[in-house]
């Protein structure tokens, strides 16, 4: 009995609206006591995740998933863990497991933890080691920065590496996969073994094939493989299957000295970071090899549930994240099945167990009660064994935190704003009717949230479409190349922020591109609607202009306008001043922070406020880690700056922030649980002021519309790792095909 209400509580049972009586069960759950060089004493449910994360490393799981709430110390629980595992098992003992789990594989094991974090993160973690735990008892390594390769580790000499997933990204891109070539005929870059095909096919003297030809070409090569995959069984072709994926050559090309070792254990902080399972920052992790693996979000899931699937197959839980063979008795990790599986049978006949018991039900279910049993499966069978998940409200006794009071704020336009809204709004549905009536409509998604974002950016402040750099770049880029065009993201029209740049030269900030396609599936650039393909070998190049761009915070939009004297406000800019002034009277020391997706609007807000005589600081993802620190260190310890301006990607998760108490957020993100993650900066252990979280819309814009879905995902959310299975009842079956596309 004991047991189950262990188990309840992995699952977060004790969460919203605890009862005493629950209360009371809570004492039944075992603990674990850290060892004395954790100088922090634990509260109580720190010492059931200690207790259970031990259990979890012994059983077949080897980690699993903390989920715990925003601001209830994941990192120090985390630190906890292997610090104790240190004590309890012997150096010894760690080299015989990792030599009998290392599967034949030939990397080095080092017994030393890799902690992946946000860039925002990495001071933070590097901060809880040193201050909570006894001087000189742990080492720690921070993995950063250029000359990281040159210096030459050797990470047995650490307990602790801390890195980002940028830099894990970066050197995966480096050393594994193989640099792309440029087309003689188009000039794009394509991978190697994506080149023959586009040479056969689409360009150069192969393009001249009809589309029928093509398809022949195709079978052909069907026959073709299926004759090697014969010749293989037979033991007479020791040939590689053609057009083997990039990831798959990680074996043999491997320099990443991340990815030449094996660790003891992988902890992933923030690990949405990696929920879009097919980007290059996922790949890289998978890569990796460990002993243990952990999966730290407060969000696990934030769009779909099919997310989730990124942080099963990170951890590689069995059978949840394999393929099996139809043919025989096979299980394959790998996606790759080409390259890996060598059981003789195609790839068509294995079966990936989530695709098949999960994802599919899901998505192409016959009916809803087909899609909901999967969700029990989901929740009851894979992630009951292996989530942790306990809620402030649930942890209130043991947390002691200052209450949160959210405020929806729902403004109106004045009659000019809602002239140029109309007018905009107009013109969308116009151009959206048209897709309808072409047919096109599924096509033309890309175009569709392109609208959408102006529609946005139009009810935070006019400036932000009529100011927008679209037009002046078009006009500049003839002049100048498409150098310009190259700072400008295709989905926020902002400058871009950690720039990627996909094959049809169009530049995104990376999470725009990732919130982008996770939102929409699989999809077409939003500039020119050609098939999306991501070329992250061409950011440093988008870095470079990015800085080009003279003084890209200060002078962007602002420096557009004629003359500043005639600055307009918006309604929403004039609602958050009214919220800042109304801050500043309840308590004279208050500080905030304002979040928006668009840091032209941060700008316009920094403009406003500081004509106003209120101090701010802004944090945007075109800063170094030393400039971010800079800023955090500014809003923390000047008592003059009240305002802490954030852009959403860049400051919207992972950091600390409990000196501020108020929370605005601009405008809303399709996605609840990115809006949680920025309201839970401040709302964390460490807080002692009541928290005023206020959460800005115009009436009768597509705000509205916005809050609407948001309020699905939330059911979807605490139907799978929240505890109401209510809550998926009240999705009809079109929105559960629509939140669960893959
Ligand atoms: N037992 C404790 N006693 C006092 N302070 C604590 C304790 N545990 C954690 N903290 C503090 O709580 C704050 C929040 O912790 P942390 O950043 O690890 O939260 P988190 O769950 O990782 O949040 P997020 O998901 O937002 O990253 C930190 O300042 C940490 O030092």
């Amino acid at each position: 009995m004991a047991n189950d209400k262990w188990l309840d509580e992995r699952m977060g049972a004790a969460v919203e609206g605890e009862s005493s009586a629950a209360a009371a069960a809570v004492e039944a759950v075992p603990t674990a006591e850290p060892p004395p060089e954790v100088l922090l004493p634990l509260l109580r449910f720190q010492k059931e995740w200690l207790a259970w994360a031990l259990a979890q490393e012994a059983s077949v799981s080897r980690g699993g998933i903390l989920a715990d709430e925003m601001g209830m110390g994941k990192t120090i629980q985390a630190i906890a863990l292997v610090l104790t595992s240190r004590r309890l098992r012997p150096p010894d003992l760690h080299s015989d497991a990792s030599s009998s789990l290392s599967l034949g594989r030939s990397k080095r094991p080092v017994r030393c933890t890799l902690v992946i974090c946000p860039v925002v993160a990495v001071i933070q973690w590097a901060q809880e080691i040193e201050r909570h735990t006894a001087e000189g008892s742990v080492r720690v390594l921070v993995y950063h920065g250029g000359k990281r390769e040159a210096q030459k580790y050797d990470f047995n000499n650490y307990d602790f590496v801390i890195t980002t997933y940028s830099t894990i990204e970066a050197d995966y891109r480096k050393h594994i996969m193989p640099p792309k070539i440029r087309c003689d005929y188009c000039n794009k870059l394509y991978y190697p073994n994506k080149m023959k095909v586009h040479l056969t096919y689409y360009c150069g003297p192969g393009a001249q094939r009809t589309e029928k030809q093509a398809k022949q070409e195709s079978k052909k090569r069907g026959v073709k493989r299926k004759r090697k995959v014969q010749k293989k069984r037979n033991g007479t072709d020791n040939e590689d299957f053609e057009g083997q994926d990039e990831g798959s050559v990680s074996e043999s090309r491997g320099q990443s000295p991340l990815h030449l070792v094996r660790w003891e254990r992988i902890v992933l902080d923030e690990a949405h970071f990696i929920k879009e399972r097919r980007c290059n920052t996922a790949k890289a992790i998978f890569a990796l090899e460990s002993e243990y693996k952990w999966a730290l979000s407060g969000t696990p899931l934030q769009n779909r549930v099919g997310e989730l699937y990124s942080l099963i197959r990170f951890l590689q839980i069995f059978p949840f994240s394999y393929y099996f063979c139809k043919d025989c008795n096979c299980e394959i990790l790998d996606t790759n099945l080409k390259k890996q599986c060598d059981c003789g049978h195609s790839s068509v006949r294995h079966f990936c167990w989530w695709n098949k018991y999960i994802s599919n039900p899901i998505q192409y279910g016959s009916s809803s009660s087909e899609g909901k049993r999967s969700m029990v499966l989901l929740k009851e069978k894979v992630l009951k064994g292996i989530v942790l998940r306990r809620t402030k409200k649930g942890r209130a006794a043991d947390l002691a935190l200052p209450p949160k009071i959210v405020t929806l704020r729902r403004d109106s336009f004045d009659k000019k704003e809602m002239e140029f809204y109309e007018a905009l709004y107009t013109q969308s549905c116009t151009q959206f009717d048209s897709y309808v009536d072409a047919g096109t409509l599924m096509n033309n998604y890309a175009h569709i949230f392109d609208l959408l974002t102006r529609l946005r950016q139009a009810v935070d402040h006019p400036y932000l479409v009529a100011f927008s750099k679209t037009a002046e770049l078009h006009d500049r880029s003839k002049t100048e190349g498409n150098e310009i065009m190259k700072s400008q993201c295709g989905i926020c029209h902002n400058l871009t922020e950690d720039t990627v740049v996909a094959s049809c030269d169009h530049v995104f900030c990376k999470t725009c591109l990732i919130d982008y396609s996770a939102t929409l599936g699989n999809v077409s650039c939003p500039s020119c609607s050609i098939p999306l393909t991501v070329d992250l070998t061409t950011r440093n190049s988008g870095e470079k202009v990015t800085a080009n761009m003279k003084g890209g915070k200060r002078s962007g939009i602002l420096s557009r306008l004629r003359n500043l004297k005639d600055f307009q406000t918006s309604s929403k800019i004039d609602a958050l001043r009214e919220e800042v002034r109304n801050m500043v009277e309840r308590d004279g020391s208050a500080k905030g922070i304002v979040f928006s997706q668009f840091t032209s609007f941060l700008d316009l807000i920094e403009f406003s406020l500081e004509r106003s005589g209120i101090k701010c600081v802004q944090l945007n993802g075109k800063m170094n880690i030393v400039e971010k620190g800079r800023a955090i260190d500014t809003f923390t310890n000047d008592p003059d700056c009240r305002i802490f301006l954030m852009s959403l990607k860049a400051g919207g998760v992972a950091l600390n922030l409990t000196v501020a108490s108020h929370v605005f957020l601009m405008d809303p993100w399709w996605n609840p649980a990115v809006e949680s993650q920025a309201q839970d900066r401040i709302h964390r252990i460490g807080q002692f002021k009541p928290i005023r979280s206020t959460r800005f819309v115009i009436k009768d814009t597509v705000e509205e519309r916005i809050l609407q879905l948001q309020e699905k995902k939330k059911l979807v959310f605490e139907g799978t790792v929240g505890d109401s299975p209510e809550a998926m009842s009240k999705l009809t079956e079109a929105d559960l095909k629509f939140l669960f596309q893959n």
